[in-house]
């Protein structure tokens, strides 16, 4: 088949004809416009033109084989006759480009909010939206980290800690530290390569990693990266479509997934509006002159159409008969909910607001989990269920805590998208690295040796249900002019 030539597509630009180039082939989308989840506006911008660019962070690339019938795959473009997009100068992108040539050594990282600095500075605005972003004020968001900083350490001393081990067991799998890899979106908005290098990094220091359903990287490739014994979970967003999930649970089963994590705080994606304020909105458009702006279309809102609203607890028992996966629910926020997990015969549960980017004002995972445990050694229930957390982990005393508090382990998701999205799997593996040395310092001074000796007696959590230091309410703080102020004194 010759191939197409650049003109013949540009004649399908409109929502009559729209095809695309996307990898130097060419497809007719024009009857999959009005299915696309992420509206037709962002199609319709490339109708005739090579997509390649915006496809890629977004979509896996086995996407089109799988979800384009057939005869819509026009074959090769001779790409040497396409007319390549005349990108006018952006000052904005070539300061970005500045600061990345100018960001600092990988050695100069400390720690992980170290990286998050680096990423914000270097990182493209709808990356740095779509990762940053929280539901509405972000205090959730700002909450999970500060939770933290209200539990002390009664720490033991004169205990022999010349070896300790911070190796642990999570769902019967080794890990060499109690923390993992947790599920996040759209990897190659940070780096091209996307999530398998996470995987590379994760395999190098025997941390686990949860696959995410909205991947940019195929599930296949990410599965293909994993070496040797290497521990990947499948964290699931389910399908309104029932017979595609069973297809992906039993799949992820077959390659050798140990575990299914089922989102279940996202019945709908949050209000994120960095990421929304972050996104393309189509310039022909202007909402003065009442034209609808499709900017309402974050990246996550446009990903997440096909997530099931109407899932509940009755769902459970279908899981359990089309895997034999250890099944773990992930997004629990409350300790009836735990309950109730462990009544339905799921191994496990994640203690998670979803890293705030939900409901706001949700409760971190770390005060979740000091109000669960005790309620679960009361019923007698603690050890018929795993229990995670995940949500503004930044520090490896972050992690201690939670173990001491009863955690099998934590979750861990921006820290090692930024440490990605700045240095690449290098800045992954420092970031993993410096949590073990952290995990090993505080661990002695601790006066523990093992991950099984961390218990509630060595904290001190009296100020952690206490809101009283409620993060900052910045957005409203920027923008209130109370009376008091003479601008608004009534004249
Ligand atoms: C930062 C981030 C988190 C996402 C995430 C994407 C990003 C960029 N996405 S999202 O696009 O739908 O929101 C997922 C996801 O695919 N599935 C999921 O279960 N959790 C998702 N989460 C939540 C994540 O699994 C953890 O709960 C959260 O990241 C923990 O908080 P920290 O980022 O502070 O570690």
């Amino acid at each position: 088949m010759a191939a197409l030539k650049g003109s013949e597509i540009a004649e399908h630009n409109d929502a009559k004809s729209c095809w695309v180039i996307v990898h130097g082939k060419a497809y007719d989308v024009t009857e999959f416009l009005p299915e696309h989840p992420g509206g037709q506006k962002i199609i319709l911008k490339y109708a005739g033109k090579d997509c390649t660019e915006e496809f890629e962070p977004i979509h896996p690339p086995d996407t089109l084989d799988k979800f384009l019938d057939k005869s819509k795959h026009l074959g090769p473009v001779d790409m040497g006759t396409v007319e390549q997009e005349v990108k006018e100068e952006d000052p904005e992108e070539a300061e970005r480009l500045e600061r990345v040539a100018q960001k600092p050594l990988l050695s100069q990282c400390y720690n992980l909010h170290d990286f998050e600095a680096v990423a914000r500075r270097t990182m493209k605005k709808t990356a740095w939206g779509y990762y940053s972003s929280a539901a509405d004020d972000e205090i959730t968001m700002r909450e999970n980290h500060s939770a933290y900083h209200r539990i002390w350490f009664r720490p033991r001393v004169l205990v022999d800690v010349e070896n300790v081990d911070i190796s642990t067991t999570m769902l019967g799998s080794k890990s060499s530290v109690p923390f993992y890899v947790t599920a996040t979106a759209l990897g190659k908005l940070g780096d091209p390569e996307g999530e398998v290098v996470l995987t590379r990094a994760a395999h190098k220091h025997g941390v686990i990693q949860m696959i995410p359903t909205l991947a940019s990287c195929s599930f296949d490739e990410i599965c293909d990266t994993r070496k040797g014994d290497q521990v990947q979970w499948l964290q699931l967003y389910v399908n309104k479509d029932r017979k595609i999930t069973q297809r992906i649970v039993q799949y992820a089963e077959e390659r050798g997934c140990k575990a299914l994590f089922i989102t279940v705080d996202a019945p709908q994606l949050g209000r994120r509006e960095k990421d929304m304020r972050s996104k393309f909105t189509d310039p022909g458009t202007n909402v003065q002159e009442g034209q609808e702006t499709d900017n309402s279309q974050g990246a996550a809102r446009a990903i997440s159409s096909f997530i099931d609203p109407s899932l509940s607890w009755k769902d459970i028992p279908w899981f359990q008969s089309i895997t034999k996966m250890p099944i773990i629910i992930k997004g629990v926020q409350r300790v009836e909910d735990v309950v109730k997990a462990v009544e339905a015969g799921c191994q496990g549960v994640v203690l998670s607001n979803h890293g705030g980017r939900q409901l706001e004002f949700a409760r971190s995972g770390i005060e979740i989990l000091a109000e669960t445990m005790p309620v679960l050694r009361e019923l007698g229930l603690e050890d018929k269920i795993e229990i995670y957390i995940d949500g503004g982990v930044r520090r490896a005393t972050d992690v201690l805590k939670a173990i001491c508090l009863g955690a099998k382990g934590v979750g861990i998701g921006r820290p090692f998208l930024y440490a990605m999205s700045a240095y690449g799997q290098p800045g992954v593996e420092r970031a993993m690295q410096l949590l073990k040395d952290e995990m090993e310092m505080n661990m002695r001074l601790l006066g523990c040796n093992r991950i099984e000796e961390l218990n509630p007696s060595l904290l001190d959590t009296r100020a952690l249900f206490t809101h009283t230091s409620t993060p900052p309410d910045q957005l409203f703080g920027s923008v209130y002019e109370s009376l008091a102020t003479p601008a608004q004194r009534p004249k």
